[in-house]
């Protein structure tokens, strides 16, 4: 019996289960390893729209962190939706004083269906404390842009932006995500994330563009199964390609779901067969 590694999830809910913890923990079960959560807010969401954004208090953040880092170590830890700046600068102080674990942060700044879910205050500390001490960051397009302090309409390419982004953060691989937000790429047959190091030349990670209406929760699955990855021994490049190729296979798995009138979610098991077929439910009349 082999003994899965922890890997903990900084993130928020997401009540329409498509982002969010939801995604990171059902990634990490199918990926084979023991996820742990911190939730740092709570969103009432759906596949439309964010409704309401409720950031849970810092001293119950710091809470969560403490009960997780003392009974469960992890060797990884993934950060989504950090809602404060005062969460960011709580994950960068761990993870400094812990250098034996791995972190991937996707600078979760909005969400697919348009709200903000971050402040301007949040953006420069990802910038100044948590990037900088991140092993790997997965900005989209827009994301890299805001970390840069480029304008939202700024034409840079996004190969040059994973490059601009690596060299400002001089340390932790960028892996430039090239999800809808990213275009023009999703709308051709491949999609290409760009994988880069301060002084390296940025190196396209090229995996099947899925033409589907159910991509909520991309980011989050994609920094999770990268997360997963890494806590399995792979090293970035091979976790980063592994992750893009599990998100291409997820999106083909609920590419005709009908759920929500939106954004619908990403798959997040590993096999679509696992979901019972209707018929094999027991009716009520069956069970009484
Ligand atoms: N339609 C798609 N087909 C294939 N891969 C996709 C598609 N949309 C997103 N991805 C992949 O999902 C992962 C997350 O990227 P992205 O959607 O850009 O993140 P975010 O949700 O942060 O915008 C990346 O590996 C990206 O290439
Ligand atoms: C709680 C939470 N975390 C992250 C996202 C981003 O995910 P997406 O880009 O798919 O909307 C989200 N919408 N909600």
């Amino acid at each position: 019996m082999v003994t899965p590694p922890v890997v903990l999830t900084v993130a928020g809910t997401d009540s329409g289960g498509g982002a969010g913890i939801a995604a990171d923990l059902a990634t990490f079960a199918a990926l084979g390893v023991h996820g742990t959560c911190v939730v740092a807010a709570v969103t009432a969401q759906d596949t439309t729209a964010v409704h309401a954004v409720h950031a849970v208090p810092f001293d119950v953040v710091a809470a969560q962190l403490d009960a997780v880092i003392a009974d469960l170590p992890p060797v990884v830890v993934k950060t989504g939706m950090l809602a404060t700046a005062d969460v960011a600068r709580l994950v960068a102080r761990w993870c400094a004083g812990s250098p034996s674990r791995q972190l991937v942060v996707d600078p979760v700044l909005r969400a697919t269906t348009g709200a903000a879910l971050a402040d301007d205050d949040l953006v420069r500390a990802y910038a100044a404390v948590l990037l900088p001490v991140a092993t790997v960051v997965t900005p989209n397009a827009a994301e890299a842009r805001a970390l840069l302090a480029l304008a939202a309409d700024d034409p840079t390419p996004s190969r040059e932006l994973a490059g601009l982004l690596a060299a400002q953060l001089a340390g932790p691989a960028v892996v430039l995500t090239g999800g809808p937000l990213g275009a023009p790429a999703a709308s051709s047959s491949t999609c290409i994330d760009w994988l880069t190091r301060p002084g390296d030349e940025p190196v396209a990670i090229e995996h099947p563009a899925v033409a589907t209406p159910n991509d909520h929760g991309t980011g989050c699955t994609h920094a999770s199964a990268l997360a997963a990855f890494l806590a399995h021994g792979h090293d970035v490049a091979t976790a980063a390609a592994r992750a893009a190729a599990y998100v291409s296979g997820q999106l083909v798995a609920s590419r005709g779901w009908q759920l929500g009138s939106g954004r619908g979610p990403i798959a997040h098991t590993t096999d679509p067969n696992t979901i019972l077929p209707r018929t094999t439910i027991p009716s009520t009349e069956e069970t009484a």
